[in-house]
C-alpha cells in the first residue's frame, strides 16, 4: 500500500491533475491541505482521499498505480476494524457487536498522505496538532518518523494505532492528540483509514452510550450527528482545537 501511495504521488503533475479536486463529490480525490482556506497555516503534505465504504469507487475510478492494492488493503482494514470494534465494545462492558450495530464500522475513508522533504521543517508541520474526528483510525506509516502524540503535556515519538471513540464512550476512550513534524528527510508516506459515516446523509444521532451512563457517570456530551461532528474540522481546519468542546455539556 505504501509503495502504491508513493507511486501515485510521484506521478507526473499532468497525470495527477486529472484527480485533483477540492469539492466533495468525487470518491477519489487528490488534494493538498483540505483546510487550506480555513486553517491558520498550511501543512507540508499532499493527500489522496477516498471513500471506500459503504459505497466505494468503481475500480476504474482509482488510479491504476494503486488500484488493486487499495481495494485489497481496504478489505483487510475493514476486517481489522470490525475486530477492533468488537474488542472495544467488550472493553466498555457492552456486547461484542454493540459498536458495529450502532454503525461505527459502516463508513470508511482512506487518506493516503505524502510528506515531501521539507527544507525548513522548523517553519511548519507535516500535520498540525489535532485529534481525529471519526470513530476509530487505523494508521499505517513508513519508517521515516515524525509522528508524535501528546502524553501528559509532552510530545512523544510514538507510533499510534488507535483513534477516537471519545464522545460515544463518554470520555472512557480518550482520543489522542497528535501531529506530524515536517522533516528534512523524506518523502514520508502514511495511510490513515478513518472509520466515519460523515459522508452519508444520515440523520442518526450519536451521544454517550446509554448503557455506560449512571448517576455517577452522567453524560458529558450532547447528542450529535456524525455530519455535524465532522463539519467542525472543515470549518476550522487543523487549528489545534478539538471539536469535542462544542458538544461538551
Ligand atoms: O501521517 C500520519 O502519520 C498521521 C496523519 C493523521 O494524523 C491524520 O490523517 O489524521
Ligand atoms: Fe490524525
Amino acid at each position: 500500500m505504501k509503495h502504491g501511495v508513493r507511486r501515485f504521488h510521484e506521478l507526473d503533475v499532468e497525470e495527477k491533475k486529472a484527480y485533483y479536486a477540492r469539492d466533495t463529490d468525487t470518491k477519489f480525490r487528490y488534494t493538498s491541505n483540505f483546510d487550506l482556506f480555513t486553517a491558520p497555516f498550511a501543512n507540508w503534505r499532499d493527500t489522496c482521499f477516498c471513500i471506500m465504504a459503504p459505497d466505494g469507487p468503481k475500480p476504474e475510478e482509482l488510479p491504476a498505480v494503486l488500484r488493486d492494492i487499495q481495494l485489497e488493503y481496504t478489505k483487510e482494514v475493514m476486517r481489522l476494524g470490525i475486530c477492533l470494534f468488537k474488542l472495544l465494545s467488550e472493553a466498555l462492558g457492552l456486547s461484542p457487536n454493540y459498536l458495529e450495530e450502532i454503525g461505527c464500522s459502516e463508513g470508511l475513508a482512506v487518506l493516503s498522505h505524502y510528506y515531501p522533504k521539507c527544507p525548513e521543517p522548523e517553519l511548519t508541520f507535516g500535520t498540525s496538532k489535532h485529534s481525529d474526528n471519526d470513530f476509530l483510525t487505523v494508521l499505517l506509516q513508513d519508517q521515516i518518523g515524525g509522528l508524535q502524540v501528546l502524553y501528559e503535556d509532552q510530545w512523544l515519538d510514538v507510533p499510534p494505532v488507535t483513534g477516537a471513540l471519545v464522545l460515544i464512550s463518554n470520555d472512557k476512550f480518550k482520543s489522542v492528540e497528535h501531529r506530524v513534524l515536517a522533516n528534512r528527510e523524506g518523502p514520508r508516506v502514511s495511510v490513515a483509514s478513518f472509520f466515519t459515516t460523515g459522508m452519508l446523509p444520515s440523520s442518526r444521532v450519536f451521544g454517550p452510550i446509554k448503557e455506560l451512563l449512571s448517576e455517577h457517570n452522567p453524560p458529558r456530551y450532547r447528542q450529535t450527528t456524525v455530519k455535524e461532528f465532522v463539519s467542525y474540522i472543515y470549518e476550522h481546519g487543523l487549528d489545534g482545537t478539538s471539536p469535542l468542546h462544542v458538544f461538551r455539556l
